[in-house]
This record gives C-alpha cells, structure tokens and sequence, in this order.
C-alpha cells in the first residue's frame, strides 16, 4: 500500500522571512484558506512571540482553519512556548512547534550553550510544552551541520520528553541529496522510539537542492515534508510544496508515496501568493511558470501536436491551469464570467461575485478581450481589511520631456474630498508626492515594479509598491494596482499600501 506523506506547509512563517513576503492580517486569513482548500495537513500560521500582530493573526487561524492542523514556532524559551499556545489553543487541533539549535557553529557561537546544556533545554522544554498539548513537534535547528552521534542523543532526549514528531532541518542548505538520505537513514537505525514519531525534512534552497533533499528523505522513510507555496522562505527559500507533491504524483510508480492535495488548487494557491507578496516566480520556475507547460521550438510543437505526452510529463489542468474556451469581453454575460472563475478555482461569495462582475464591465469597456490574467488581476486585489480610508476620483498628469511633471489627485476618505497637486521629475513621482501631501504620512518607497500582465496594446498593467510608512517603522508594506493605465495602476498600488497601513 502507498506510504501517506503529511505536507507541513510554512507559507505563513518560514515563507513570510522572504524580504518583502511579510503579509497583512486579512492577506494572512486568505492565504490560511487556501491553505486549507489545498489540502496542507498542517499550516505553520507564524512565530507567536515574534509580535502581538503575528499572536493575533495565528490565533485568528487557529480559530478560523477546521480541516488542518494550526501550528505556532517556538524557541526553547517558555515565554515563547506560552505565546504559542495562547494562540493556537482555540485550533480543532493545535501543534506547538519547538526548535533549538545541534550544529557546532550554532551552539557555540550563537547560543553559547554546551551541548549538554542543550539537551537538557531540550528536554526541559518538550516537557514544559507537553503542559499544554500533546502534539508537539521538536527540530533541531542546523541538523545537517550536526555531529550525527550528538543528534541521535537530541532526537532521543525530544522524543522520551514528549515530542511526536521530529524535524531535521537542512537549515542553510548544505547538503547533497545522498547525504540526506544517510543521515535519515542513520538517525532511523540509531534511536531507539523512532519508529513511533514522525521524521519531517525542512529543506533550503541554497543550493538549489531543497526539492532533492525532501524527495531524498521521503525515500529515506521520513513521514512529513516541510515546505512553502512557490519555494518562498528565508534567503534562497524553502523546498518548493508544488514542485515536491506534483513529484510524488508525476513519479507515483518511484516514490510509492500520497499526500491529501488537491493538486487542482496548486496554480491557485501560487498566483495568490504572488499577488499577495508582490514577488513573482521565474516563468521557467518548474510546475507553476509561465513556460512550464509551453513549447516554442518546431520539434517539441510537432510532437505535442501529435500526442501532449511526447513533451508533457503531466498536464497543465492536473495542476489548476484552466484550459480557456470561452472568449470574454464586454458583451459577456454573469454566467460566463462565474463559470470562468469557477475553472479558475475561485468561488465568490454572491456578493463578491456582484461587485467583481460591476468591475469586469468597466474593464470590459477599456480592453476587448478579457484574459485569464485580467481576471484573477481583478478579483486578485486583496479587500484593505477594515474600514478603507481613502479612493482615488481623479487624476491629471501634465508632463513632458522639457517640463516638469506636475500631478494633480483627487481623493476621497467617507464623505470628504481631498486635492493637492505636486512637481516632480515625473509622472509616478508627481502622483505620490501629492498622495503624501492629502495623507500627511510620511512614506519612504523601497521598491517600484511595473509589468504587463497580458499581451498586447491594451493589456493590463499591474503595479506593485513597497513601502515603509513612519518615522520609526521598519515594516514593509506591499501595496497593488491593476489598470490599462500605468499611471493609474501605480496609484491605485501607492493607496492599496497607504490603507494597508492605515487599517492595520
Ligand atoms: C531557522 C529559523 O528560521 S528560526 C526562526 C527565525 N525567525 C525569526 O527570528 C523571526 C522572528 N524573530 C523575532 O521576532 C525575534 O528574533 C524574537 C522575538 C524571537 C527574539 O527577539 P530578541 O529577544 O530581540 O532576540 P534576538 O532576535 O536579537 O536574538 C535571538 C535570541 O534568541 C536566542 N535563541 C535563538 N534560537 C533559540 C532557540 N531555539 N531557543 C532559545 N533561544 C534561542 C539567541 O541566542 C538570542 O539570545 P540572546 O538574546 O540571549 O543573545
Ligand atoms: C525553525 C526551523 C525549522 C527552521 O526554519 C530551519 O531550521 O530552517
Ligand atoms: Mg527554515
């Protein structure tokens, strides 16, 4: 019979280390949702005590996610350990999830500790958790940097203190597929209990061998996989969720191996991420790119012509990429456009549905053909949670090559109307310049990015900004526009991030 693969996924914790990746609380919810509809079997919802807004979004999953486990990190620290159970206990089934370092370098150098006195934290810790619950997962950081002898003496002590399952986290990842497998392997052969946990993999990306190492400590017996929607994590990322389950799917006669994913959800959950984070992934990144299932030379077309398996190793629709046979545009009408999200993998509250279909029209009316990316643009920006404070009405640009460019904005907040105009040395620089002037916030950009989101004249431009709000906050804020207009996507995304800020 197929071995079952649990998939932890920590989108919402190791992913949201990615620079730029941090999300809002209803940003957080939304992806916790997907989460949920894609089937992960444990969500990673943050670190508790990192802040009192990380707490607050971890608990609000916990409260909210019913088909998976809700999992908070926690240090060796019982402060740490407290927060992490004040916000998950309201989960139907909460993990706590403790880690401390077994490497050399780590524990000489960054905890300053004797790796007898991390034993006994260990062993100290796993039991103060078990106050709380039992399902608790204990890893120690650095595994793979660790003396092999040394960590079977961890494992041993984590697991006799009360820990089910067992993460061995290749943390900077270093090592090479085989050697993962060795020391899987190693750690199953030389502790006694083992057999009674559950081993999990939490792999980087360094060297660009995450996905290889999971895969390799599948094969060496380990019973979860810890991994990020898109590979998104702290510096080169995570093992990529996609890319391992569609590998266990694609090479199912290989591995033996299930998860419970639904992998129609897979491209879903991926766009969501990058339209929340404002990164996007490499159109040849595997499963999910925009080339992943393109052929552009003549023998791959022929072949694919004549059978898609001559080039194809698995199809696009097996992962939620939606075969377009309807053409939309201005003359469609609401049954076309549910049916087309619905192969999209979204299902709109009827209200939403309403107000995206008022939306639609108004595109409609601006661009003759409707595309699949136009669409998830429109329905994709992230409702500003709380009260919205400010809409642009109106804009005017006057600009030139031997002028200066002046924006004037027009915006509202409730009842009152805002208008300030601003010199600069351009357009987009005009235009925030008079935003800061109606706000009277003081806004530092860190990051500008504008691309096309469809093909031709009249395509959709999708602006996304990152910003930094206050004199004394280090917190990015990603704001998002969608317009024909560049001008108008690059506002809309500068008041996206400014209501971001101030419903926060
Ligand atoms: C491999 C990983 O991904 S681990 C998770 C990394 N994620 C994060 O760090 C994001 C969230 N982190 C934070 O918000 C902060 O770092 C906090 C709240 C956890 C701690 O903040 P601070 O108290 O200011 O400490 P700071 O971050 O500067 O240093 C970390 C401290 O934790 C200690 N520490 C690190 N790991 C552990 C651990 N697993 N168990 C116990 N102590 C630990 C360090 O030795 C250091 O201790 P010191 O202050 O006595 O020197
Ligand atoms: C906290 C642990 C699991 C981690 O993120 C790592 O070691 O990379
Ligand atoms: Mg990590």
């Amino acid at each position: 019979m197929s071995r079952q693969i649990r998939i932890f996924d920590t989108t919402l914790r190791d992913g949201e280390q990615s620079p730029g990746c941090s999300m809002n609380l209803s940003e957080k919810i939304e992806v916790a949702r997907q989460l949920e509809t894609l089937g992960v079997d444990i969500m990673e919802a943050g670190f508790a005590i990192a802040s009192p807004g990380d707490a607050a979004a971890i608990a609000t999953i916990a409260h909210t996610i019913k088909n998976s486990t809700v999992c908070s990190l926690a240090r060796c620290v019982e402060k740490d350990i407290d927060a992490a159970w004040g916000a998950v206990k309201e989960a139907v089934d909460p993990r706590i999830h403790v880690f401390l370092a077994t490497s050399p370098i780590h524990m000489q150098y960054k905890l300053k500790m004797s790796p007898e006195e991390v034993l006994e934290s260990v062993r100290y810790h796993v039991s103060y958790t078990k106050k709380f619950l039992n399902n608790i997962e204990f890893s120690a950081e650095d595994a793979t940097r660790s003396d092999w002898d040394f960590l079977c003496r961890v494992v041993d002590t984590a697991i006799k203190a009360g820990a089910n399952t067992i993460n061995i986290p290749d943390t900077t990842g270093y090592l090479t597929p085989g050697e993962y497998y060795d020391l899987i392997k190693y750690l199953r052969e030389h502790v006694d209990g083992v057999e009674n946990v559950i081993l999990s993999c939490h792999n980087h990306n360094d060297l660009g061998m995450g996905v290889a190492n999971s895969l390799a400590g599948i094969q060496a017996g380990i019973g979860q996989v810890e991994c990020t929607i898109n590979g998104i994590g702290e510096r080169a990322g995570n093992a990529s969720l996609e890319e391992i389950v569609m590998a266990l799917k694609t090479r199912k006669d290989y591995f033996d191996c299930d998860t419970r994913i639904d992998t129609k959800q897979i491209y879903r959950s991926s766009r969501m991420i990058q339209t929340i984070t404002g990164v996007p992934v490499a159109p040849t990144k595997p499963i999910i790119g925009a080339n992943a299932f393109a052929h552009e030379s003549g023998i791959h077309q022929h072949g694919v012509l004549n059978n898609k398996s001559t080039y194809e190793i698995m199809t696009p629709e097996s992962v939620g990429i939606p075969k377009n046979a309807i053409v939309l545009g201005k003359h469609s009408g609401r049954h076309a456009f549910e049916a087309r999200l619905k192969d999209l993998g979204y299902t709109l509250t009827t209200e939403k549905l309403d107000k995206a279909f008022e939306k639609f029209k108004v595109l409609a009316d601006r661009k003759k053909v409707i595309k699949d990316r136009d669409l998830e643009a429109l329905i994709g920006v992230v409702p500003v949670s709380g009260p919205v404070r400010y809409t642009l009405q109106q804009y005017v640009i006057n600009s030139g090559n031997t002028i200066s460019t002046t924006a004037v904005i027009k915006m509202s907040k409730g009842d009152e109307s805002f208008e300030r105009a601003a010199l600069s040395d351009g357009p987009i620089n005009a235009s925030f310049a008079a935003i800061d002037k109606i706000t009277g916030l003081k806004v530092q950009l860190e990051d500008y990015q504008l691309r096309a989101l469809t093909d031709g004249q009249d395509a959709q431009s999708e602006a996304v900004v990152k910003m930094i709000i206050g004199e004394n906050s280090q917190d990015v804020i990603t704001g998002r526009g969608v317009s024909v207009d560049i001008v108008e996507a690059s506002i809309k995304a500068y008041i996206n991030g400014v209501n971001k800020y101030l419903n926060n």
